[in-house]
């Protein structure tokens, strides 16, 4: 585990970056003026992944060579709440996905208001609506790409539709690692198994959760290792179990800690399930009362699988050991992260 620069720990949460008010267009927020016509590239972009960047490159390229703007269109709730039985847990909140869009170097992001009433058109309409509210000259997707009532617009489609409206349509070969596609699916799951360097390497950054830091058993602090117990909103990703090693965001200043995630098994019987994930951070070098406060924890390396213990000196010892660990490699002083929030 070595220690994170600012840089990176800035660029994994777009720390600073200001997306542009938002105006109402036909169905959705306009953010940036880009003008028209444009260059889309469309899709949910939860997680901003590489494949989502190396998507976006592309269209930026072309935007360039037609010296056109670039704009993501994206949507908003998460189509996957509307479309199948429950919504997927999200890598991250929309406007982090706003934030980390923008950081790219788009002209313009559209929200469109995703309803059932959307989901239902026919791609057909979707993309003349679309193509009306920005002025289309070329859309790029992903293969396998579908949008529209039942999924129908499929790529091949689209380019059809598009052959007929004036609009390149282009469906980019997937980004894959290791054989299979990333997706904001595969990197859900590496998250919630503990796996987070792996999601580092498809985010390329690294993944984290917002919280707000809750009252706990109030044991910590008497086995001499205070923690700040983060609970994160019902629906966002995070690990469900393991010790891990990373930073916990706090007013600009990210301090290293050593994180349990989910409920301690030692005391899980008498722990209520919190509404979403928890997170027992002992930050190192910190002190100071961090109750009620909201902050990002960023989880950087597993140290270790949680584990009951039978004993509590034993607990208190092996997570003492792990906190000692956290110091030598990250260090005790915060990082500062620079600009607005
Ligand atoms: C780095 C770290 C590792 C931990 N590992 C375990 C563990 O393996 N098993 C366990 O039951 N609890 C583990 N815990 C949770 C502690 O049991 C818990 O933080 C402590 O009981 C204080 O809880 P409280 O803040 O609710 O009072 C860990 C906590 C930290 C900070
Ligand atoms: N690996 C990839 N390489 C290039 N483009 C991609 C890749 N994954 C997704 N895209 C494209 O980026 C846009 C946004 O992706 P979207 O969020 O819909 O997919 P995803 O990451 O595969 O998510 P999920 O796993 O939840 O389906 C879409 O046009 C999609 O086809």
């Amino acid at each position: 585990m070595g220690s994170a620069d600012a840089g990176e720990l800035a660029r994994s949460l777009a720390w600073g970056v200001v997306v542009p008010r938002g105006v109402p267009v036909d169905g959705g927020v306009l953010h940036g003026c880009p003008g028209s016509p444009c260059v889309a590239a469309i899709g949910a972009f939860d997680g901003m992944h590489a494949g989502h960047r190396q998507l976006l490159d592309r269209a930026r390229r072309d935007a360039a060579s037609r010296g056109l703007p670039l704009v993501a269109v994206t949507f908003d709730p998460d189509p996957s709440g509307i479309l199948g039985p429950e919504p997927q847990p999200a890598l991250l909140s929309r406007d982090d996905r706003l934030r980390m869009l923008w950081s790219t170097g788009v002209d313009g992001i559209l929200v469109l208001d995703f309803t059932a009433a959307v989901a239902s058109l026919d791609y057909r309409r979707f993309m003349d609506g679309l193509a009306a509210t920005l002025g289309l000259a070329s859309v790029h997707v992903g293969e396998g790409f579908r949008l529209g009532a039942g999924g129908e617009g499929t790529v091949a489609r689209l380019a059809a539709w598009g052959a007929g409206a004036g609009v390149d349509v282009f469906g980019h070969r997937l980004l894959a690692l290791d054989g299979s596609p990333v997706s904001a699916t595969r990197i859900r799951r590496d998250v919630a198994a503990g796996d987070v360097q792996e999601a580092r390497r498809l985010l390329t950054r690294y993944h984290f959760s917002h919280g707000t830091v809750v009252h706990g058993r109030g044991e910590g602090t008497s086995f001499g290792f205070p923690t700040a117990n983060v609970v994160c909103p019902a629906g966002s990703v995070a690990p469900a179990s393991g010790v891990f090693g990373g930073y916990v965001v706090v007013d600009g200043l990210a301090w290293p800690a050593a994180v349990n995630a989910g409920l301690p098994p030692t005391f899980a019987d008498g722990g209520e399930g919190a509404s979403g994930p928890l997170l027992e951070c002992a930050l190192v070098g910190f002190s100071g009362d961090l109750y009620g406060a909201a902050v990002e924890v960023m989880l950087t390396e597993e140290l270790r699988a949680s584990r009951r213990f039978g004993d509590v000196g034993d607990l208190r010892s092996v997570v003492l050991g792990n906190i000692e660990q956290v110091r030598r490699r990250l260090g005790e002083a915060p990082v500062r992260l620079e600009g607005p929030r």
